[in-house]
């Protein structure tokens, strides 16, 4: 048993009072991505067999219990709430439906299609919120801001991108020029390197999660870090795993690994958790009282050392990757603060 594991009531209390903002993880599974669920949904809630749960607020595209409630709760006595993913599949703005249809309110801002002329917008595509009212972040988002205000990434240079349109649309919002992403989805045809040609414009690669990988995207990569040593190489995040509600399959960093071996290049920066990149973006946008944020999770190499390393209090939670033997293991060297079997326990409060 871990010696910090809140369980009562009096315990969830004490959490309430001693924590104004909560940063939250939000785990892989997306609406396109998760597997269809052809089965009804079933009177009581069924964890199917093998896995448990794949996170802190979802399982795939179902809710764990508890938690819709849990975030009322924490909203009415006035906490400050925050999602921080390192999924860089899909914009925030698509995280913004996950959360509706799950039941959880999320003010998140609405991105431009990643298509959009670089134009001021309709009225219709501009987001009411304003950055300090949006609470989403993402790895994709940390990556954009990185490129426009710590590289100043020159407006005539372009990003070739290994991931999917979160990253096209982050870095389309930014003002940031860019190629691959889907549209290099369709493999190269046998030996076809002569249409590799490197566009002179490219100045970075960046490498997040991508479902559609494939040998012309690595072939483009390489070449962009190989023949231009100031091209910069970055990732989006580097987890292991990506997890789903069938289990843990290939993550971002194993995409990205095959480039390092390839290249014989390390990332020049690596922006998701648990790097602080995003954790300065995110103290230094929300003015944040480090001693009074709690960051909430389910990786302990992610999560959990993503809120120790930026001095915040952290709660590991039981129904995602992390087990509590895993936590209370004397040889673990990333330990939260807390432990938790579930978020959703929480709710009890609200029933009191
Ligand atoms: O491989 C990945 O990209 C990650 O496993 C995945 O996206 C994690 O998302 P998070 O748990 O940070 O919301
Ligand atoms: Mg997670």
């Amino acid at each position: 048993m871990y010696s910090n594991t809140l369980r009562t009531d009096a315990d969830y209390e004490a959490l309430l009072a001693r924590f104004n903002t909560f940063l939250f993880d939000c785990d892989g599974n997306l609406p396109r991505l998760s597997l269809p669920i052809s089965r009804p949904e079933p009177p009581s809630f069924h964890i199917p067999p093998p896995c448990r749960f794949v996170g802190v607020l979802w399982h795939g595209n179902r809710v764990i219990p508890g938690v819709p409630e849990a975030m009322n709760l924490l909203r009415s006595k006035g906490k400050q709430l925050l999602f921080v993913t390192n999924n860089s599949s899909v914009s925030r703005a698509a995280y913004s439906k996950k959360f509706a249809k799950l039941g959880i309110e999320a003010h998140v801002v609405r991105l431009l299609p990643a298509r959009f002329p670089p134009f001021l917008p309709p009225r219709r595509h501009r987001s009411k919120l304003t950055r300090e009212q949006d609470e989403m972040f993402s790895s994709a988002y940390a990556a954009a801001v990185y490129l426009k205000k710590v590289v100043g990434f020159p407006p005539e240079k372009k990003v070739y991108i290994i991931g999917q349109s979160g990253i096209q649309e982050e870095l389309t919002a930014e003002g940031i020029q860019h190629s691959g992403a889907g549209d290099d989805n369709e493999n190269m045809r046998e030996m076809e390197f002569a249409s590799l040609e490197p566009d002179p414009a490219v100045g970075a690669v960046l490498c997040g999660i991508d479902f559609h990988i494939n040998y012309k995207k690595y072939a483009k990569a390489h070449a962009y870090l190989t023949r231009n040593p100031g091209c910069l190489f970055l990732l989006t995040n580097n987890d292991s795993t990506f997890p789903t509600e069938i289990g843990l399959f290939p993550g971002a960093g194993a995409i990205s690994s095959a480039l390092v071996t390839s290249t014989g290049r390390q990332p020049d920066a690596i922006l998701g958790k648990p790097n602080q990149t995003m954790m300065d973006c995110i103290i230094a946008r929300y003015h944040l009282d480090l001693a009074t944020t709690l960051m909430v999770g389910d990786r302990l190499d992610t999560d959990i050392d993503f809120g120790n390393r930026g001095g915040l209090a952290t709660l590991a939670v039981l129904t995602g990757v992390t087990t509590e033997a895993e936590i209370a293991d004397p040889s673990q060297k990333i330990r939260p603060t807390f432990v938790m079997k579930s978020w959703g326990d929480l709710a009890k409060l609200s029933e009191n």
